[in-house]
């Protein structure tokens, strides 16, 4: 038997309705927002939203496309006690034959962006930029994508796992983020620095450690007046592959999460250093748009949560396909084949419920 969410969301999917579930990371239970399509206002101006209620999803380029404030019209909480895996027999795939649209000319085009980014981190017009790329996987039913959502759900307790479902406005997304960007909780403001990348048993290399700890600083010296305090540097497991993290936590009176995030997003782990130069050079080289890839989305003030989390480890779904998004943060020292490699582990996350 599917629990009532589940169904619910079965539901939704084969009816066309709209609406946003999530898992928030080390919460049992998963909540839906049950939509009207009068529920979803496009919005501009951030700080009308502070102390408003709903659910964000943002563009990684405001200039591409638009950014959404969700209102649900009502909120399906878990079952107490539910943890999906309780269904996993229901949720099993029912054909692995899904193709990947991939090939040489890829691999070609990833290579070719790589040595253009590479020119500029060489010649320091850069520090560091993410050179990010997709994979489709065709002939994925609809009513396939169900079952991915109840896996990562299950496979990665520590993500924000989302599905947000937009048909009306044709924006269909999935993805479970390791990244927080901004959390509140009791006048309490959290947020991290998260970069490096490697496979669990493996050392970190000095151009992990390096590209990690720009993004530290970066955020350290964008937060500076507001005295954060900054964790030593851990390691942490998506599951898949690791991340070196740096915490950093703002106790001040009077700050507001949309003046936070509009010091630091977006940060070294999606865009580059620095960050005027890496976004335009990411728009001219970048073949593909990124659209809501390196975004960021999350609760406001919505079932007693505020915690926004930069969109990555995500994927595009339409009816018969799905588009995932991968990339890596390239430095001087960056090597092509390790670069690549990194984001096919990265792809990984999603593309193992999929094939
Ligand atoms: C840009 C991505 O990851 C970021 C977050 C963690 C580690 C990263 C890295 O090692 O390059 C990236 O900065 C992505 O997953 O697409």
């Amino acid at each position: 038997m599917l629990s009532p969410q589940f169904a619910y969301l079965e539901h939704a999917v084969a009816n066309s309705k709209p609406f946003v579930a999530y898992r928030l990371p080390d919460e049992l239970e998963a909540i839906t927002l049950i939509l009207n399509e009068e529920s979803v206002i496009e919005v501009t101006d951030f700080d009308t939203l502070q102390h408003d209620s709903g659910f964000i999803f943002t563009p990684f380029d405001p200039d591409k496309n638009k950014s959404y404030f969700i209102k649900p019209e009502e909120i399906i909480k878990g079952d107490k006690g539910f943890r999906g895996d309780l269904f996993l027999k229901e949720m099993k795939i029912p054909s692995k034959k899904h193709q990947l649209d991939q090939n040489e000319e890829t691999k070609n085009a990833y290579t070719q962006q790589f040595q253009e980014m590479l020119r500029f981190l060489k010649d320091d017009i850069l520090q560091k930029i993410i050179l990010s790329r997709t994979l489709t996987v065709k002939d994925l039913p609809k009513d396939e994508q169900i079952y991915i959502y109840h896996n990562l759900i299950t496979q990665y307790p520590q993500a924000m796992v989302y599905w947000l479902h937009l048909p009306h406005l044709g924006i269909e997304w999935m993805g479970a983020t390791p990244e927080l960007l901004v959390s509140k909780k009791n006048d309490q403001f959290h947020t991290l620095a998260l970069a490096g990348t490697k496979k669990s048993g493996e050392s970190w290399t000095p151009k992990e450690i390096e590209e990690q700890q720009m993004v530290a600083d970066y955020i350290k010296k964008q937060l500076l007046d507001f005295d954060p305090v900054i964790s030593q540097t851990e390691t942490i497991s998506t599951g898949t592959v690791e991340h070196l993290a740096t915490h950093f936590t703002l106790s001040k009176n009077k700050l507001n999460l949309f003046d936070i995030i509009e010091k630091i997003h977006p940060t070294p782990a999606i865009c580059g250093l620095p960050q005027d130069k890496a976004f335009k050079i990411i728009r001219d080289v970048e073949k593909h748009q990124r659209n809501y890839y390196c975004g960021f989305l999350g609760p406001i003030n919505l079932a007693e949560t505020t915690a926004t989390f930069v969109n990555l480890r995500c994927m595009e779904l339409a009816n018969h396909s799905v588009r995932l998004y991968v990339g890596g943060g390239l430095t001087k020292d960056s090597d092509l084949e390790r670069e690549w490699q990194e984001t096919e582990r990265k792809a990984e996350t999603l593309r193992k419920f999929i094939l």
